[in-house]
């Protein structure tokens, strides 16, 4: 089972983005992880395309853009040009999410999708066989630092059972409170990609850390 890290630079340095940018590229960091946020879909506004593009041209490693915002079909064009390798859409704002993903598909970019804690894997029993990566959040978007919510372990299992059912290669990837301990057992449920920002960037040394989650 592979064993994927995703920093998330929402809890990176915004004064020096670069500066956390190169200690992901030194690190064992597979993604960079990106939240935008709209300030509607979620309580908080982030950052957008333009932090995007400028980041493409330092990261050494595939962007993983988590959209947290309403009607991201306006905006799918707009990621592709910026970078975006994997662009992960909300199941919550999503009405015609399988035109959504074929839209991030025919963009060029791989296609994930996510669900709110109070969501259930069942939503996507029609679409799985669809997408490269499915995004679980294990806190409510749109901060980090949250305590994490113990009931994703059980959904994680979930997700796993059903990609096995449809023989594909999704990955399940992880999203708020990821330290250690939650990390070891997120993998051992059956996750592929864990991501962590406080985690990461309030420790003494955020590359020994990303590289000892990887190793969990
Ligand atoms: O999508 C997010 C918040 O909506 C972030 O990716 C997530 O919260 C990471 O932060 P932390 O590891 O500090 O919980
Ligand atoms: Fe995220």
């Amino acid at each position: 089972m592979k064993h994927l890290i995703a920093p998330s630079i929402l809890a990176a340095n915004f004064n020096n983005l670069e500066k956390d940018i190169e200690v992901i590229n030194h690190s064992e960091a597979d993604f960079v992880h990106c939240d935008v946020m709209d300030g509607v879909f979620v309580p908080n506004i982030s950052f957008g395309i333009p932090v995007i593009s400028q980041l493409k041209q330092v990261a050494r490693k595939p962007l993983d853009v988590h959209l947290m915002i309403i009607d991201p079909d306006k905006f799918i064009a707009d990621f592709a040009d910026a970078g975006a390798d994997y662009l992960t859409v909300h199941y919550e704002v999503c009405n015609h999410l399988n035109r959504t993903v074929n839209l991030i598909k025919e963009h060029g970019m791989k296609a994930s999708v996510c669900l709110n804690p109070h969501t259930p894997v069942a939503v996507l029993e029609d679409i799985i066989g669809e997408l490269d990566m499915v995004l679980l959040m294990s806190v409510n978007p749109g901060f980090g630092g949250q305590k994490f919510i113990s009931n994703t372990y059980k959904k994680v299992s979930q997700l796993r059972n059903l990609i096995e059912q449809s023989n594909s290669d999704c990955l399940i990837e992880v999203d708020g409170g990821v330290k250690y301990e939650t990390g070891k057992k997120l993998f051992d449920a059956g996750a592929n990609v864990l991501v962590a920002g406080s985690f990461v960037f309030s420790s003494e040394n955020p590359e020994a850390t990303i590289n000892n989650l990887k190793a969990l």
